[in-house]
């Protein structure tokens, strides 16, 4: 035992939990008027997210930004493009540098890095609020999260705090609640585990359930680390934008070289080379499916090694006041930045002349105009809604073949009264009770989070927030009449409270003050995700990340950002995509360096590698 805790490279990155603090407090909405002020608030930002003033802010961009009080008054308060370029007359600076079709964080993130980067970017959401996935809504004193509640990349130190980075480059900043574990384990043959904030702690409870794979438990996670590692040594930037890659490798061989050696595998083979016992495997591929939808033969290493490190290095941290805020806030500081976002503006289709995305045509009539689209909708909706008519590229067709669309949840959210939760109960927890060949079936494991834990602001008083979701597909519940789907829904919903009360909570049902159940329709209506897929998984076993993706398509100036683009599902991969998608296009707007030789050259053999996968 005591050997691995003097071990090498994962034990050097550990250091001691934040404290846990309680105070309800959003530094962008209370303090910063303008991003100006902010930055006195935070010192200037680094890394990844470098800020610059944007360049020609428009003068109606200027004096809404000072004018506007917060994020409510913005979302009335929209500003829209000149008349001339809306109806498409003209060309240059007028334009906008982007449209970016969709305010999940992918959309947001590639949006706001634009504009601190000096772009005039236009956000166009569907909805009423930001965030897609990543939004909240309110009912009965209960503030829900959608969708995401286990947040990576939200920590202070290192640089894959992708969520801290990307709020920190627009002069936002949110408090956060460390979360003492990541996960809580309830699996088949009573296997309880707890993945401890502690790597250490973690470890030794892994040896303590399964004393015979010591050796080969230790090896896995600790290849997981050497890819965290190399990670987290890295500026993040485009994979697309050769100058800054071949700068990377320069600088960073080793690592630059591990990852290139890691993106092919996935995390389920390596898994095999060290561990025998099939219920460790079991175990690995539930912490894959936590965060891939698929076991662990079909995660790529990469995103393994990042999620099952980052938990332990920056830890899980949940933002005061619920994930909406981190949405609301890269709003907010979009419209500081002098960009624009429209909230109720339903994108229908993509304008393309000559082969080039020039601009887009919304549901009440509209067409805007720019000079480069992003979409931040799904790329089965971008290929297939957005761009009818238009040949689907070839790589999009191999993406097509390569991945389908993973299924849609069933999601429950819960107000119950707090007794029922025992003392010093954990606020995630996956529940796989009988068998393990359960794990990727309908409704087979049940993800809950139980926010309330962390921050009691987001219920009433005396009450707790429980958010239960289960993989479900849209098959389930296409075509039945109304009277049928509500009854449906009630068993179904029944069903999940009656195994969480012989699981975790006895009397979960007598205590319920609150409940309301969203099915895969509910979710495709919503959050505008084609059959309401929780994102895009591999096909048959992938070639790691290889066949991922990235943000450029084959239609010239359109780009695409979320999770159908490397490295995939996950609020930090999301927002690693936003980071790469706003590189490419501010060196292809002329706001970064680029070298169109070396450009082609690049895609070519990224196109090529692709093919292999
Ligand atoms: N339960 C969960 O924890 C959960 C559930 C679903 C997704 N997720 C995660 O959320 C993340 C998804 O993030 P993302 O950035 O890819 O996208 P997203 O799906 O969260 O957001 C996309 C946004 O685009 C908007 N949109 C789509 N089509 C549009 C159109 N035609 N016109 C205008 N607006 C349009 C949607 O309304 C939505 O707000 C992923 O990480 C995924 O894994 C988590
Ligand atoms: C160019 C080439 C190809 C190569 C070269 C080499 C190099 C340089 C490379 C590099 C690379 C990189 C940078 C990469 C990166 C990556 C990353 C960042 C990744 C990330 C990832 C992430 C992820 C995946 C995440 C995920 C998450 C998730 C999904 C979550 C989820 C959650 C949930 C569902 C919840 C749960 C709940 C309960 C349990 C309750």
């Amino acid at each position: 035992m005591a050997n691995y805790l003097c071990s090498s490279s994962p034990l050097t990155h550990l250091s001691s939990p934040l404290p846990l603090q309680s105070v309800a407090r959003n530094r962008c909405f209370r303090h910063c008027k303008a991003s100006s002020s902010c930055s006195l608030l935070l010192g200037s930002s680094s890394g990844v997210f470098g800020r610059r003033r944007p360049r020609n802010r428009s003068r109606r961009g200027a004096r809404a930004s000072s004018r506007v009080p917060n994020f409510m008054v913005f979302s009335q308060a929209v500003l829209t493009p000149d008349k001339k370029a809306e109806t498409g007359g003209l060309n240059g600076d007028d334009l906008y540098d982007a449209i970016v079709i969709g305010s999940g964080i992918g959309g947001l993130v590639a949006a706001t890095q634009l504009a601190v980067k000096g772009a005039r970017v236009l956000v166009l959401e569907k909805y009423v609020i930001p965030g897609g996935s990543s939004g909240f809504y309110e009912r009965d004193g209960y503030t829900f999260d959608v969708g995401s509640s286990v947040m990576f990349g939200f920590s202070n130190k290192g640089n894959l705090n992708l969520i801290t980075q990307a709020l920190a480059a627009v002069g936002c900043e949110m408090e956060v609640i460390p979360d003492p574990s990541t996960v809580h384990f309830h699996l088949p043959n009573d296997l309880s585990i707890r993945v401890h904030r502690e790597y250490e702690e973690f470890i030794r409870e892994l040896f303590s359930k399964f004393p015979n794979e010591k050796e080969g438990i230790l090896k896995f996670y600790s290849e997981c680390w050497k890819i965290f590692n190399a990670l987290n040594s890295l500026e993040l930037k485009s994979l697309e934008e050769p100058l800054y890659l071949f700068g990377q490798f320069f600088q960073k061989p080793i690592e630059c070289l591990t990852l290139a050696y890691y993106i092919p595998q996935n995390a389920g083979d390596i898994a095999r080379k060290y561990i025998k016992d099939p219920q460790v495997l079991s175990f690995i591929d539930a912490e894959c499916f936590i965060v891939s939808t698929v076991n662990a033969l079909q995660t790529p290493m990469i995103n393994a090694g990042m999620v099952l490190c980052d938990r332990h290095f920056g830890g899980i941290n949940y933002p005061v006041g619920g994930v909406g805020g981190i949405a609301k806030s890269l709003a907010k500081g979009l419209v500081d930045m002098g960009s624009n976002i429209q909230y109720k503006a339903n994108v229908t289709g993509i304008i393309v002349e000559n082969g080039k995305a020039v601009g887009v045509r919304l549901s009440d009539g509209r067409q805007l105009f720019a000079k480069t689209i992003i979409s931040n909708a799904t790329r089965w909706d971008t290929f297939g809604k957005l761009l009818k008519g238009e040949n689907i590229p070839k790589g999009e067709q191999d993406f097509q073949q390569r991945y389908v669309k993973a299924p849609s949840f069933l999601s429950i959210h819960m107000g119950v009264k707090a007794e029922v939760l025992p003392p010093e109960t954990d606020c995630h927890h996956f529940i796989l009770e009988d068998s393990w060949s359960r794990l990727e079936e309908s409704y087979g494991s049940i993800f809950l989070s139980i926010p309330t834990v962390l921050d009691p602001s987001l219920a009433p008083e005396g009450r707790h927030i429980l958010h239960i979701f289960t993989t479900s597909s849209i098959e389930d519940w296409e075509g039945l009449p109304r009277s049928e789907y509500e009854v449906k829904k009630k068993r179904v919903a029944d069903l999940i409270v009656r195994r969480l009360e012989e699981t975790l909570f006895p009397g979960l049902k007598s205590s319920i003050t609150f409940m309301e159940v969203g099915t895969p329709k509910t979710h495709r209506r919503y959050l505008a995700r084609q059959n309401g897929t929780y994102g895009p998984m591999p096909r048959d076993v992938p070639k790691g990340l290889l066949g991922m993706p990235f943000n450029t398509t084959g239609i010239n100036s359109l780009y695409c950002v979320g999770d159908s683009c490397f490295p995939g599902q996950g609020v930090i991969a999301v927002a690693f995509s936003g980071v790469m998608c706003a590189h490419r296009v501010a060196a292809d707007i002329g706001l970064e360096k680029k070298s169109p030789l070396l450009d082609s050259a690049l895609l070519g053999l990224l196109g090529w590698l692709r093919s292999l996968a």
